[in-house]
């Protein structure tokens, strides 16, 4: 049997209790498989843990870069690597093979660093002694592939739109050819002209490369256009998991249900 790119089991996700407040389980004993070259999308509700979720799917944890998170039960394996325990250079080993964009592009852009030198910074990462010169031609490719004009090039993120910041991070993450994208509403913000085209290249890329894809998106729609399972959260726990279709067709828990009549309404 092919192992699978993504295998939660009985996963359970909190944050730390800081000064005056009390710990938060966001993702509360959840198990799923995301298997090599399929995109899961993931649609729930607000605070359902689709974010919590992705970032702990891209190696986000409390021992990686902190955003708080931590896993505390059951079991999380991408990409073969045990995210529970991720040292600092296994930390770098998945982020080289993990192409994440998060709900904010801030968190993944370097504001010192220009659009460029940000799209291209992963290939340095990779290899200190990557060719400038390359890494120029590379990041110009990606940026124009994003339907950004090469003017954007010198800019900072600051002095981008958030739909921009968003396209310039979708780039970043794909410049290495990542074996697995995790993107978390990777679009929000992007002008309606635009995002299509943008999720045609996404699913033009992975048809082409065929790398695993982990989906947060609010959208029906995009779901159906990226996506060949759904799994809906709510309150921490999967209500839904299966073909898009089927999870749909057949809602087994009444926020499905409400799901798939809205899906309905605007199909
Ligand atoms: N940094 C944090 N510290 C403490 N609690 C947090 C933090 N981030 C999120 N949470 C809590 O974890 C739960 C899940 O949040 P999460 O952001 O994962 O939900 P979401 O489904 O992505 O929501 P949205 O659609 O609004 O982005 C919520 O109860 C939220 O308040």
């Amino acid at each position: 049997m092919t192992e699978s790119a993504v295998c939660a089991r009985d996963l359970t996700l909190r944050y730390r209790s800081g000064l005056g407040r009390a710990p938060v389980t966001a993702i509360a004993g959840l198990s799923l498989d995301i298997a090599p070259g399929e995109t899961l999308a993931v649609i729930g509700d607000a605070g359902s843990g689709k974010s919590t979720l992705a970032r702990a799917i891209a190696g986000y944890t409390s021992r990686s870069v902190d955003r708080g998170v931590e896993i505390v039960g059951g079991a999380l394996a991408v990409l073969g690597v045990d995210v529970r325990h991720l040292g600092r250079r296994g930390d770098n080993a998945l982020a080289l093979r993990v192409g994440y964009v998060p709900q904010d592009a801030g968190l993944v852009l370097d504001p010192h660093l220009t659009v460029a030198e940000n799209v291209a910074l992963p290939l340095f990462l990779r290899d200190p002694k990557f060719s400038r010169k390359a890494a120029g031609g590379i990041a110009a490719e990606a940026i124009d592939a994003m339907h950004l004009t090469l003017a954007t090039m010198p800019k900072f993120p600051h002095e981008l739109s958030r739909g921009q910041r968003q396209r310039v991070a979708i780039a970043r993450a794909l410049v290495l050819e990542p074996e697995l994208l995790v993107a978390d509403e990777a679009t929000a913000g992007i002008d309606a002209t635009v995002r299509g085209m943008i999720l045609d290249h996404l699913a033009e890329v992975q048809r082409q490369r065929g790398f695993t894809a982990f989906v947060v998106s609010s959208e029906i729609g995009e779901v159906r256009r990226l996506a060949q399972r759904l799994a809906v959260l709510h309150r921490g726990g999967i209500v839904g998991l299966g073909a898009v279709d089927a999870v749909l067709d057949d809602p087994q828990h009444p926020y499905v249900h409400r799901l798939a009549e809205l899906a309905r309404t605007r199909a």
